[in-house]
């Protein structure tokens, strides 16, 4: 079976000058990891990478199979929701139909099939009912989670979703955790950045601590150990009672 993702002593930057190294990483279909590290730590610029939107400056990268840019077309990206202009004047439906671009091509026109799966990807993640609202007009959470209708329209192989629980309500939270789950379960790989331990140690087969260059990765339990959570944010962490840990950043 084809790996989601492969890389191998990877450092990803800017203009020649590596932001992060040393990542290793490798990603079955239907796994999850979660990219974990501070504000600044390169968890955006990963994600980039593996969208082939910036360069990979050492070491060997595959994404499905492919040279990352090549693979593109075959992974979907949810993005920060606070990094859309609401006031753009399109409604759900318009952007979810923006997931069928890739395979419908510009010049022809959306059809039946293109339809039914804009309408199941809102139905998946319980918005059926504002097809034809304003994108701008619904809360934050409702519009992460048509973000992540219009990636799973485009029905990928794999999923790379950058914060998707930042600023989210609870209800929309269960409702992208559970389509997540789903999707997992039929095969799509999944790589959410997160500053939540919770969120990595819930949904994650494995967890990568970035802060410029990777410090641990493994799963959940192995990784977001108290040693390497203190290399990867500077600071110190505090055990609870009830085993959670709690960061301190310096
Ligand atoms: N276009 C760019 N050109 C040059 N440097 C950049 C660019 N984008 C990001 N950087 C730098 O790369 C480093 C990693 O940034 P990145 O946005 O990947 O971190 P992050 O972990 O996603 O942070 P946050 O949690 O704040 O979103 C930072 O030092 C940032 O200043």
């Amino acid at each position: 079976m084809t790996p989601a993702l492969t890389y191998s002593a990877v450092s990803v930057g800017y203009q020649g000058t590596p932001v992060l190294t040393h990542v290793d990483l490798e990603l079955a279909p239907g796994q999850t990891v979660a990219l974990v590290g501070p504000n600044g730590a390169g968890k955006s610029t990963l994600i980039k990478s593996i969208l082939g939107l910036v360069p990979v400056l050492a070491g060997a990268a595959t994404v499905l199979g492919d040279h990352p840019a090549a693979a593109r077309g075959r992974a979907g990206y949810v993005p920060q929701t606070d990094t859309l202009d609401a006031d753009f004047p399109v409604s759900v439906r318009q952007v979810v139909m923006m997931g069928r671009y890739r395979r419908i091509g510009w010049w022809r026109p959306a059809g039946k099939d293109d339809r039914r799966a804009v309408s199941e990807a809102l139905d998946r993640v319980g918005l059926a009912g504002r097809a034809g609202h304003r994108f701008g007009t619904l809360s934050g959470g409702q519009r992460q989670r048509v973000l992540l209708a219009r990636a799973i329209a485009s029905e990928p192989r794999l999923l790379l979703l950058d914060e998707p629980f930042n600023g989210v309500d609870a209800v929309s939270q269960d409702a992208i955790v559970r389509v997540l789950r789903d999707l997992t379960g039929s095969g799509t790989a999944l790589v959410i950045s997160t500053h939540d331990l919770q969120v990595a140690r819930d949904l994650a087969d494995l967890v990568c601590l970035i802060n410029g260059r990777q410090w641990a990765a493994g799963p959940p339990a192995a990784t977001l150990t108290e040693q390497n959570l203190r290399r990867t944010y500077g600071g110190s962490t505090i055990s609870l009672a009830d085993g959670r840990m709690v960061l301190v950043e310096p």
